[in-house]
């Protein structure tokens, strides 16, 4: 190893106060070699692996599930060997020869571009739409490992030269695409309205799909003897819970830069909870974005945000799955909300694959939906691409996507344009207000679905979108994680909002007579059933 570095494990008081918790802790040189592992633990078997020793745990027959898969030998399947991916400048010259292999570690290309997973077509155009078809549905549902997962089922499309002992997985994906019957009826008079639940998922969002794969390449870089002494990020949240609980998994250290005050207390004390170093930073995710960019091009600290385009392989799983899930038919609009603007492309990638492969023959629509306070893309579609200007992001209840200058804007273009895509813009009032609807038909989303479900109600009004049409909002996170946006709304406590949906609970005496003269009021007040 090059370098490497050892840093102070986090040392919080016995009874810390969770928003001081992350202390702005030394970094200390020194060496530190890293175990690259197989998620493992204590008992009986072990082989080896390039220069690794991994164990295994084993199951009551005497076999793990990893071990199942090397004696079936699908750790690499002979029909997968001609498979390979490539990192080339994103979107350029098709007569540009730059590329690289994915075990290098850059993020960049030679002018400074961002840079795309490139998989090798031809060979993946052997095999008819049909053949892939069969091998995705084949594998949803079961265990086998890595196929198990929604994102490994489609490894051949991800990361095709991986091992799968090398693959740190918690068999995320395959997600709920949830029938929003009531809202879709009630509120849009629609039919066709669904919701592919991301955020119910291993750490309640979209990001464990992709960082499935950067850690599991990591894994491998480990093991290669590449110099990576861990995996950082800059975070909102979101991504910083994903990369510590998979790092934590596989047993490489973790570095997240949050910034302080600006991200709920259940995404907070997720990495926490999962051993990551956590820098609380007086900045905004703007400011935290640059200094990780800073410090990782100057430690052996791997990039974990979608910078590194090898997150977006795995994010594009869930745009697979949507087509997987309605038995290979193509909706007519996929909604996205937006922030570093890293999905809304990877979902347009995965669509762009199973037309390009033959597995379906048209793409749908997309929409990139932002809120007002941070809306830097809805700006930029607004001026006709003429002018793209970063902005301030201002605090949001959708406090994920408060992002100002995203990493992604060439990406996102690209693939609104691509899609014949529009973008839509909620303010903090509307993505409440949709959030609260939806959560009164019996979902529990968070503020950035409500942006996305804001958008849909304009676009819906304005007849962009048609009641037939069928639509998918993609919910990007677990509703649990935002639940004080929920208690302010519901409790009126709003500065300028009208909190039209609120629903508070009632206050009454410890008494029968009291608890009845309530119900009594309020059934008189309700309409039957
Ligand atoms: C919950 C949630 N929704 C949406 C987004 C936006 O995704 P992207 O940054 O890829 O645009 C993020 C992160 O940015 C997020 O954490
Ligand atoms: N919402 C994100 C912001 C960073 O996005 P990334 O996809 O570039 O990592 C978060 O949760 O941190």
């Amino acid at each position: 190893m090059a370098s490497s570095y050892l840093f102070q494990s986090p040392n919080f008081s016995t009874n810390p106060k969770l928003s001081s918790t992350p202390t702005t802790l030394k970094a200390t040189p020194s060496f530190l070699s890293i175990k690259a592992s197989s998620p493992s633990s204590s008992s009986s078997s072990s082989s080896s692996s390039n220069n690794t020793t991994t164990t295994t745990t084993t199951t009551s027959k005497g076999n793990s599930i990893r071990d199942e898969a090397r004696r079936q030998n699908l750790t690499n399947p002979p029909q997968n060997q001609n498979f390979s991916a490539k990192y080339v400048p994103f979107n350029d010259d098709p007569a540009n020869t730059e590329s690289y292999s994915l075990d290098e570690i850059i993020y960049r290309s030679q002018s400074g571009g961002l840079l795309d997973v490139q998989h090798d077509f031809s060979a993946l155009k052997e095999f008819p739409g049909s053949y892939w078809r069969a091998l995705f549905d084949s594998r949803v549902g079961k265990t086998s490992w890595p196929y198990g997962s929604g994102v490994w089922s489609k490894k051949e499309w991800v990361l095709p030269e991986i091992s799968s002992d090398d693959i740190v997985s918690a068999f995320e994906g395959n997600s709920n695409l949830f029938w929003a019957e009531r809202f879709g009826k009630q509120f849009l008079e629609m039919n066709e309205l669904w919701v592919k639940h991301c955020g119910i998922s291993h750490t309640g969002s979209f990001k464990d799909l992709g960082m499935t794969v950067l850690v599991s390449q990591v894994n491998r870089l480990i093991k290669m003897n590449k110099p990576v002494v861990g995996v950082g990020c800059a975070s909102t949240g979101d991504t910083s819970a994903a990369l510590s609980a998979y790092c934590a998994s596989a047993g490489i250290p973790s570095f997240v830069f949050l910034p302080a005050n600006k991200i709920s207390m259940a995404q907070l004390v997720q990495p926490i909870a999962n051993g990551a170093y956590v820098l609380s930073i007086d900045t905004d995710f703007d400011g935290c974005m640059q200094l990780i960019r800073e410090v990782t091009s100057e430690l052996p600290i791997y990039l974990a945000n979608s910078l590194n385009s090898l997150r977006l392989e795995g994010q594009k799983t869930a745009a697979i799955e949507i087509l997987q899930q309605f038995d290979w038919e193509v909706p007519d609009w996929v909604i996205v909300p937006g922030g570093n603007l890293g999905n809304i492309y990877a979902f347009y990638k995965g669509f762009y694959m199973c037309k390009e492969l033959g597995l379906v023959d048209k793409i749908p629509r997309l929409v990139c939906a932002q809120a007002a306070n941070a809306n830097p893309l809805y700006l930029y579609y607004k001026s006709g691409w003429k002018d793209f200007k970063a902005v301030k992001a201002n605090r949001t209840f959708a406090s994920a996507i408060q992002i100002g200058d995203p990493v992604s804007i060439d990406r996102a273009v690209y693939a609104l344009k691509q899609s014949n895509g529009i973008v839509e813009e909620a303010t903090e009032e509307e993505l409440m207000d949709a959030m609260a609807q939806a959560d009164s038909t019996g979902m529990f989303i968070c503020p950035h679905t409500g942006v996305a479900l804001s958008a849909l109600m304009k676009l819906r009004k304005s007849g962009v979108i048609r009641q037939t049409d069928r639509t998918v909002v993609v919910s990007t996170a677990h509703g649990l994680k935002f639940t004080q946006s929920k208690i302010d709304y519901h409790s009126n406590n709003i500065k300028d909002m009208a909190c039209r949906f609120a629903n508070p609970p009632v206050s009454v005496k410890a008494d029968f007579g009291s608890v009845m003269d309530v119900l009594k009021k309020y059934l008189s007040k309700t309409p039957k059933y």
